[in-house]
């Protein structure tokens, strides 16, 4: 078996969910088709709830600051008077929505709605959330050595904690320290891991990220975080030079802490 060792330094790993904690075949076709399938039933359930219109006026301000791109789908302004159909924004919010889906964009307004949408299915008992048999007794043993775990997903922190609370390996919220997302900032920039190394209270190089984007892994790499590219079935390629670049491992098992020697 492969063996990377985790620096000295390490106090904390940092997950990413899809394609590293989770295979990407849940998202795309479990989550998010259940998005697609439902978000005009659940506009037209919940459109006078104000969750609902927060989550509406998110996506008109993020359609605003998206009408400069091709095929952007704009939201319209209501206007205030209660004069509007419902049916016929519900209907622009619906495009939007897919829209933005066809592209798998990480809009914090996006992500925000699903998250309210898999909460129904994941409290109901629809839905519970897959994660790779090497994970949970990964993570107890980090924690047992004495790491933090931390997540950082483009998925909202309410989505992740449905994730973590709903799984087939049981309710394992507890064994998260804390949960990051697109509210800190982008998972391609940088500035997001010195802004979580902050929020946490520790530098950048005592956090070791583990993705399966290296455009992530990049950016963290940037910031002075290690990283990890974990590979796993159904993840999308790497080129030569990324595999020559990064560490990989196929199992959270291949990493090895020396402080639990
Ligand atoms: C709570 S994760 C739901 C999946 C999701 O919406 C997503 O965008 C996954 O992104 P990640 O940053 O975990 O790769
Ligand atoms: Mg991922």
């Amino acid at each position: 078996m492969v063996v990377l060792s985790v620096p000295a330094e390490v106090t904390v790993i940092l997950l990413d969910i899809e394609g590293t904690t989770t295979p990407i075949a849940f998202v795309k076709d479990i989550l998010f088709p259940y998005v697609k399938e439902n978000v005009k039933e659940y506009l037209q359930t919940h459109w006078g709830e104000e969750e609902c219109q927060e989550d509406v006026s998110l996506l008109r301000k993020q359609a605003e600051e998206d009408s400069h791109l091709d095929g952007a789908v704009p939201i319209p302004a209501a206007s205030g008077n209660g004069a509007d159909d419902p049916q016929w924004m519900i209907q622009a919010v619906v495009d939007n929505v897919y829209w933005q889906m066809s592209l798998d964009r990480k809009t914090t307004a996006l992500k925000q709605l699903q998250g309210h949408m898999w909460r129904a299915a994941f409290k109901a008992g629809h839905m519970k959330a897959e994660f790779f048999e090497d994970v949970v007794p990964a993570v107890r043993k980090w924690r047992e050595a004495g790491m933090k775990v931390y997540v950082y997903s483009s998925g909202s922190v309410e989505a992740q904690k449905l994730l973590f609370g709903h799984s087939t390996e049981g309710d394992i919220l507890e064994l998260v320290d804390g949960h990051f997302d697109t509210k800190i900032g982008h998972k391609v920039e940088s500035e997001s891991y010195r802004k979580i190394a902050s929020s946490i209270g520790c530098s950048t190089n005592n956090i070791l990220f583990l993705t399966d984007v290296s455009r992530e892994a990049s950016a963290a790499e940037e910031a002075g975080v290690h990283v990890a590219v974990v590979v796993r079935p159904g993840n999308a390629g790497l080129t030569d030079d990324e595999k020559t670049h990064f560490s990989l491992i196929t199992s959270f098992s291949e990493l090895y802490l020396p402080s639990s020697a």
